[in-house]
């Protein structure tokens, strides 16, 4: 099975619809000024509404680092996403106060060391873009479980999961109809993830 994070959660109702199709991990953009950005309450009312289980990562910008562990230490979010730039202190303070990270990297740098749980492989930020995933290293080069994102969707991702082998797929604007989440979209995806081993 690949697990999957379904990212960019921005509405409250589509929180009730993850419940429904089970993603693995979901997502909420903290970072401000992107058009899936969510502010304090609303990020509050999704993860109230998420079931209890499935964990929900916050998408930072840069290394805020004391906004993540209030965020996480009064529960809002059970993870943080980190962009490339992020210093590697940042990331080993997170992770020696037992945040868990996932790293985003562009596919030629995937093999530098982080003390990161999970290096994201994407070019996309939220854009729905592809990239070549023949640069993505194969998995016995691998150190850590490996995240595939960049505009992933229906029509793709089986082949990206059988191409890239990644341990878990990330996806946000695949699983939107004009730019909100769709519950059938979202079922087939998780059903696709879920189906490969
Ligand atoms: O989703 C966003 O708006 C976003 C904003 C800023 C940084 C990252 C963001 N999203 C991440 O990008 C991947 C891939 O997105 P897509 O599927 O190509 O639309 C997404 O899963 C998030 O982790």
């Amino acid at each position: 099975m690949t697990k999957i994070k379904i990212c960019g959660i921005f509405q409250e109702a589509s929180a009730e619809l993850l419940n429904q199709v089970q993603p693995d991990m979901a997502g909420i953009i903290l970072a401000p000024g992107h058009r899936r950005s969510v502010g304090i309450m609303t990020a509050m009312a999704i993860r109230a509404k998420l079931d209890d289980h499935i964990p929900l990562y916050g998408v930072f910008d840069d290394q805020n680092v004391m906004d993540i562990l209030t965020f996480y230490g009064n529960g809002l979010i059970q993870g943080a996403q980190l962009q490339d730039d992020v210093s590697e202190d940042a990331v080993t303070l997170l992770r020696d106060k037992g945040v868990p990270v996932i790293q985003t990297r562009r596919p030629e740098a995937a093999l530098r060391d982080t003390a990161a749980d999970i290096v994201q492989i994407d070019t996309s930020a939220g854009t729905g873009t592809t990239f070549d995933w023949q640069a993505v290293p194969p998995k016995p080069l691998r150190k850590k479980p490996l995240m595939l994102a960049g505009g992933l969707n229906v029509d793709n991702l089986a082949d990206a999961i059988a191409q890239v082998q990644p341990d878990w797929v990330d996806i946000s604007s695949g699983a939107e109809v004009d730019g909100v989440k769709d519950i059938a979209l979202m079922a087939q995806l998780v059903a696709i993830a879920h189906a490969h081993e």
